[in-house]
């Protein structure tokens, strides 16, 4: 008898003991209760073939009692829960409805179709916000701030910071502050790296430099996690605890982390702890820069006045002629640092590694970027490696531009999105949209949807940004990675500029070989950094390399 046939008739005697004695299993046949767990067993076989057969003659997901389409969605997750969700939208057409189990947040429509995205993004803007249970999760971070914001708050910001990122100051913050970061940090700490012939994770080095970097535009200050032995920021290490740790609460029942809140226990206590820290930094930073103002406005001094978001903002008035609270203050700029914290070196993360499969492209990058500096001239004296690009030099680097854009259509930062219905609506593809219903539009699908960009869609191809040689952008609803619509990305033309900026620097010098055997995919996060990190090797360009580029 094997193991689990004692089991069951030990449980069976225990059963039966307990029967009156004329009933007909009270007796000595203990194998009756045998054939009754086998009949239970076959009737739930029997569901569950049949159940699986129409499952898939819907080529929907499997959807089980009270767990919903949970099994699949674990299955998923344990795997690359972004292939999944391509592979089922392929399945189904560009738009599936998703429903967790009973009682749980998980419910809502997931589309990768361009006309439904032009409809959410653009035509019915109005009727799919942020809405209120994103604001909720997100707010003890994000408070009223841009990214958190829907209607007027978020209008005002929107404006006030557009207006702001569209001037020639700040263009020229940016500009200064990237050759500052880039050459007397950056290039630095590879050099160092490249001369010991040791590996780095160039992923970690990244999401310093643009940390550093938004910190000097949203608050004017320089955190100066960039620097040689890579230090730990206590600023830098909250804000990534507390966003982590808010991005855990969507997937904890809500009743769960607010009743961990009001506890102040486990996860909830820590992400409380930070966003203190991130909430006395920006206070610091608050009150240093008031006491700085007045200063200046003594001394009549308009010349030193700096040009950060943080800055401009403070000299603004709300719509009752009042200064802006300190608060708000703090809002606006903890949402502009997230915006734009790790998304640049994310994507530059995907692109060095794209690159090291494809020879052929950074061969191209290389002879583009060298062709650039021969039009200045005196090309003989600056192939040494002294070389800083002009703003005029990497607007011209198309192709370049085109090799990181393709690195973002298949390698979004921000791999989904998501919005809430206001009013009953219909999507173009004839989806019906409850009021309250969540949608979910998965720009990584998109990348790899054949009716969208061809059969070769999983092929890392620049050219197909190209139009004779010269870069054509795409229509927001095909490459959604900056999103679309009135709340396109706010930092879409700085950040093209900054990651052009870094990485024209690093493969002007470098070949950056990935670390043989090291694992690269996704990690399951709000932006896509790579789970184990990016391990390169740098090797440096010689001259003789640099001087065939010339010549061609
Ligand atoms: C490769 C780099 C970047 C990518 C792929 C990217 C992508 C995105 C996406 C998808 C959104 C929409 C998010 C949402 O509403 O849920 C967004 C919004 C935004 N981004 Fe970026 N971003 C990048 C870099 C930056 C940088 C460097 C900054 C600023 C320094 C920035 C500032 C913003 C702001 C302020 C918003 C909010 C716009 C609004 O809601 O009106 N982004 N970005």
């Amino acid at each position: 008898m094997n193991p689990t046939n004692v089991n069951i008739n030990m449980n069976v005697d225990r059963m039966t003991s307990s029967l009156p004695s004329n009933h007909p299993a009270a007796g000595d046949d203990v194998l009756f209760p045998d054939v009754y767990v086998l009949e239970i067993l076959l009737a739930i076989l029997a569901f569950l073939l049949i159940h699986s057969l129409r499952q898939k003659k819907r080529r929907g997901l499997p959807e089980w009692p009270v767990v919903g389409m949970l099994p699949s969605l674990i299955g998923a997750v344990r795997n690359n829960i972004y292939e999944w969700v391509s592979d089922v939208l392929r399945r189904q057409n560009g738009t599936f409805h998703f429903r967790g189990p009973w009682f749980s947040n998980l419910k809502c429509v997931v589309t990768s179709d361009p006309r439904n995205l032009e409809h959410l993004l653009k035509t019915k803007f109005p009727n799919f916000p942020k809405g209120q249970y994103f604001r909720s999760t997100v707010r003890d971070l994000l408070g009223d701030g841009i990214f958190n914001a829907d209607d007027d708050t978020w209008q005002r910001q929107r404006k006030i910071a557009s207006i702001e990122f569209h001037s020639s100051k700040f263009r020229q913050l940016t500009v200064e502050s990237l050759v500052e970061l880039v050459h007397a940090r950056l290039l630095p700490v590879l050099e160092d790296c490249s001369a010991k012939a040791t590996h780095i994770d160039l992923q970690d080095i990244l999401l310093r430099l643009t940390f550093d970097n938004v910190c000097m535009i949203a608050f004017g200050v320089d955190p100066g996690c960039l620097r040689p032995g890579l230090p730990v920021i206590p600023f830098a290490r909250a804000f990534e605890d507390a966003t982590e740790a808010t991005v855990l609460r969507f997937v904890t029942p809500t009743f769960i982390w607010k009743s961990m809140r009001c506890l102040n226990v486990g996860i909830e206590r820590r992400l409380k702890e930070s966003i203190k820290s991130v909430n006395e930094f920006a206070e610091h930073v608050i009150r240093t820069r008031k006491e700085e103002m007045l200063d200046l406005r003594d001394a009549h001094d308009t010349k030193t006045e700096r040009s950060d978001l943080l800055t401009v903002f403070m000299r603004l008035r709300d719509e009752s002629g009042k200064a802006y609270s300190d608060e708000f203050l703090r809002d606006i700029c903890v949402n502009f640092i997230l915006a734009g914290r790790d998304t640049s070196s994310v994507a530059l993360s995907w692109f060095f590694w794209l690159l090291d499969k494809h020879p052929e492209v950074e061969d191209k990058i290389v002879a583009e970027i060298c062709r650039i500096i021969r039009e200045r001239g005196d090309c003989g004296a600056k192939i040494s490696g002294d070389v800083i690009f002009r703003a005029e030099e990497v607007k011209k680097m198309e192709y370049l531009q085109a090799a990181i854009s393709e690195a973002l259509r298949l390698y979004p930062s921000v791999p989904v999105d998501h919005k809430e219905v206001v009013e009953d609506d219909v999507f173009p593809d004839g989806t019906i949209l409850k009021k309250g219903t969540k949608v979910v539009y998965a720009i990584y699908a998109m990348g790899r949807t054949e009716g969208i960009w061809g059969k070769d869609c999983r092929e890392y191809k620049p050219e197909r940004w190209l139009r004779d040689g010269r870069f054509m952008s795409e229509s927001a609803y095909k490459f959604t990675a900056f999103n679309g619509g009135p709340r396109l990305c706010l930092g879409k033309d700085f950040a093209y500029y900054q990651m052009k900026f870094a990485a024209a620097a690093i493969v002007y010098r470098y070949r950056v070989k990935v670390v043989e055997g090291h694992p690269v995919e996704p990690k399951l996060a709000l932006t896509m950094y790579m789970k184990y990190g990016l391990k390169v090797n740098l090797i440096k360009r010689n001259e003789s390399e640099l001087q065939e580029h010339f010549k061609t």
